[in-house]
């Protein structure tokens, strides 16, 4: 398996060149070659397999034998030791109709960490094997920089810098981040809000002179390993589901920001597994819902919410979907991403609108409405949704009918945003990993919005003996 960037312009790498590239040093974003497809038959036989055993066979179709068997055995082992409920990503039974896919019983409690727990490890094992220097840097909204965080703290041959925007994420996923004092971490908050965090890299892994000098690697879901790592928990929803009652097709519905999440799944259609709609849920930052329901892929002003970890206007990984819906031509793809960036939007036509409408549906949540359903999942299921799983749900409730099954995704522990759990007075008790943050000192650099402020940090950071 070779990958390519979706902008044509980067000779086809192996996996682990391409977990390295991060962003490709086109400015796209790196895919498989070609996509491997999985039998009815195989699927099958995956319905006994342990989340872990799936991961491995999934992952075998892609890493090419550049990492044995055995290593890659234990680095998937290692990483999901470290959660908390033996299924990795349980699946719970709401009606049958809906079942819910818990993604948090990492040690972040996001579904963050199901990717960055083997990521860090990942990282760790390359940076061992081939004496790769490993300086990552990345962007959040809140979830990824925890998760990335836990996943290489104290890992020797990394450092980390992640730019979050100052107090635009919730108090738990802020200590999360910046309790953390070990030498190789660097947490740098920036007065701005995620779009800009997010922008900023993407110019820094731009410029190949400042990557290839300062060895710059992403964590971000702009690396496909990232992607990829998604893509098995659909796998595993679907086995679980399929094992309980009698399942043609699904649907899933994901709480959305970056796209990330919502592109993983359509790499497991691709793949074969029997997904009908792809349902996309946001919040007030509803691009991706103007996009499905119009056409127009435009950003609109930025709101800050209930569900802070989706507060994206630019969805990073549209350009991997485009990709696609372009009948994987790069050039075209090169074309409308100038475009984007010069006239601000992208436009499809009708009739292509409705190739876009067959695979996806989208509603974006207003926060009246998230927090309302909160509170009735409360009320009649005794279940606490986070902000951006009632959004998750909400979308559920909007498109599901009587005759399709819906898995939708729990991406957070609503511990971590009890601001807005507390606005409908609800009291939720913490787990201790997270009560225990409360006390803790804080360390974390107040940074402008602003290139030469951050790369004056960075540079310092990666510098240091
Ligand atoms: C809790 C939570 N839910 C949903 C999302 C959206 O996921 P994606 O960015 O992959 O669309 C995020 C952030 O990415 C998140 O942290
Ligand atoms: N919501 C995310 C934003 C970054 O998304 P990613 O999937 O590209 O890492 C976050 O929590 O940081």
């Amino acid at each position: 398996m070779k990958y390519i960037s979706t902008r044509g312009n980067v000779e086809a790498r192996g996996f682990i060149e391409t977990v390295l590239m991060g962003l490709a040093d086109d400015g796209g974003l790196m895919i498989p070659e070609e996509i491997p497809v999985v039998s009815a038959a195989t699927l099958k036989e995956w319905e006994a397999l342990s989340y872990q055993d799936l991961f491995l066979k999934i992952f075998s179709y892609y890493t090419n034998d550049e990492i044995p068997y055995e290593d890659l055995k234990d680095m998937v082992a290692k990483s999901y030791s470290s959660f908390r409920n033996p299924e990795v990503t349980p699946v719970q039974t709401i009606t049958d109709k809906l079942h819910i896919l818990e993604l948090f019983h990492g040690p972040t409690f996001a579904f963050k960490d199901v990717a960055l727990q083997f990521m860090g490890e990942l990282y760790s094992y390359i940076s061992k094997k081939q004496g790769e220097i490993i300086h990552i840097l990345g962007a959040t909204s809140g979830d990824t920089g925890a998760a990335a965080i836990q996943g290489v703290r104290g890992k020797e041959g990394i450092r980390i810098c992640v730019l979050h925007p100052h107090l635009k994420v919730s108090k738990v996923q802020e200590l999360q981040m910046t309790t953390v004092n070990d030498a190789n971490v660097l947490n740098l908050a920036v007065k701005g809000n995620f779009d800009d965090c997010q922008g900023v890299i993407k110019e820094l892994f731009g410029d190949l002179d400042f990557k290839g000098k300062h060895h710059l690697r992403a964590i971000n879901s702009i690396n496909f390993v990232r992607i990829l790592a998604q893509t098995v928990y659909y796998f595993y929803a679907y086995l679980q589901v399929a094992k309980q009652q009698k399942l043609e097709k699904i649907n899933f519905s994901i709480p959305s920001g970056n796209f990330g999440n919502v592109f993983s799944g359509y790499l497991a259609k691709k793949m074969g597994l029997p997904i009908n709609k792809l349902i996309i849920a946001t919040n007030e930052n509803n691009i991706l819902e103007r996009f499905i329901k119009t056409g127009v892929y435009k950003s609109g002003d930025f709101l800050s919410t209930h569900s802070p970890s989706m507060d994206i206007q630019i969805a990073s990984n549209f350009e991997r979907y485009l990709y696609y819906f372009l009948g994987e031509d790069s050039q075209k793809v090169s074309e409308y991403m100038k475009k984007f960036q010069q006239e601000g939007q992208i436009v499809i036509d009708a009739e292509d609108l409705k190739r876009v409408q067959a695979e996806f549906s989208a509603h974006g949540v207003k926060n009246a409405e998230c927090l309302e359903i909160i509170g009735k999942y409360k009320a009649e299921h005794d279940y606490l949704l986070d902000p951006h799983t009632a959004c998750g749900i909400a979308a559920y409730e909007t498109f599901g009918n009587d005759n399709e099954v819906c898995v939708s995704f729990a991406t957070a522990h609503p511990a971590k945003f009890d601001e807005a759990i507390r606005l409908i007075d609800i009291k939720q008790q913490f787990p201790a990993e997270i009560e225990q943050l409360l006390s803790l000192p804080q360390y974390q650099t107040i940074v402008n919005n602003s290139k030469e402020e951050i790369v004056a940090q960075l540079e310092a950071f990666y510098n240091r003996a």
